[in-house]
């Protein structure tokens, strides 16, 4: 019996970067969450101990501040993009990189002040193996809530289902959406900026027989709308509002108190392509 090394990767995660664009008033924050995984001829660091292949964690953490300095950061995929690139252009022995960014949004107080923004974040992922990079773009937790024009009905029914068809329901989630995009060039905010609104214009505008239906009108409505991005992948948990029963206290209840439930949940997940995508490569890497 052999035993040996299989798929590795390492890098310095969570790296938080708060830059402040100072050139005049107002100032600009970003607030980022950097983390980096780097793979390639690593061998020999897991197997004898040599680490003469190994750019340490340390150093890929003080690129993210200096790159910081010298680049700026003009958006979460561009930043991605000079820090994977430099990793493998600058290293022989690395041959692919993977910067995963998030980003948290303050809204604006004054020319520097800010509030910090709860709720949804921005993401982005940018993998490079040398030759080509991958930009997936995303937005975690939007959280989002219809309180009518959803039903589920017409589902398998066998000994232990218990749950009612209902025509009339709250239908909430908080949406992890992630997609690709066709190349490495872009108006990375305007992009950003239009998705987004495409996956609450569909999720608003979509009567919902089951939330599978929703994350396909959403994924759809991205694709339909915008020729940059070749595919789209979403995670959708049900944020179960079930009616309280308010009987016991001599109450009707028409559809308007409600237990929100915050486990467990449905979790529905599915991906939207077009059917000629480029290959993927690294890009869900
Ligand atoms: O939109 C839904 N999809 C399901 O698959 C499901 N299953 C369930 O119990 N409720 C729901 N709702």
């Amino acid at each position: 019996m052999g035993i040996v090394l299989g798929a590795n990767q390492y890098g310095k995660a969570e790296t938080r970067l708060v830059h402040v664009a100072r050139a005049g008033e107002p100032h600009t924050l970003t607030d980022l969450n950097v983390s980096v995984a780097l793979a390639g001829d690593l061998a020999d660091v897991h197997l004898s101990g040599d680490n003469g292949h190994v750019l340490p964690t340390d150093t890929q953490k003080n690129t993210v501040y200096a790159f910081a300095r010298q680049h700026g950061v003009a958006s979460v995929e561009a930043f991605g993009l000079l820090l994977a690139r430099h990793f493998v252009d600058s290293q022989e022995p690395i041959h692919a990189a993977r910067v995963r960014l998030e980003s948290y949004s303050w809204s604006r107080l004054g020319p520097h002040s800010f509030q910090r923004d709860g709720g949804e974040v921005r993401t982005a992922t940018v993998t490079y193996d040398g030759s080509t990079a991958t930009v997936v773009s995303g937005v975690t937790d939007l959280v989002l809530l219809n309180s009518t024009d959803s039903e589920f009905v017409g589902f398998i029914e066998d000994g232990y289902t218990t749950l009612a068809p209902t025509t009339d329901r709250i239908l909430a989630t908080a949406v992890t959406a992630r997609w690709r995009h066709a190349t490495a060039d872009g108006d990375w905010d305007g992009s950003y900026a239009a998705v987004r609104s495409l996956l609450v214009e569909a999720f608003v505008g979509t009567y919902s027989r089951s939330l599978q239906q929703t994350l396909y009108a959403m994924g759809e409505r991205v694709l339909t709308a915008r020729p940059e991005v070749v595919e789209v992948r979403l995670a959708m948990p049900n944020r179960h509002h079930f009616l309280v029963d308010l009987s016991p206290f001599g109450l009707d209840n028409p559809n308007e108190v409600y237990f929100a439930a915050d486990r467990p949940y449905g979790l529905i997940e599915g991906t939207v392509a077009r059917d000629d995508a480029p290959a993927a490569g690294l890009a869900w890497w």
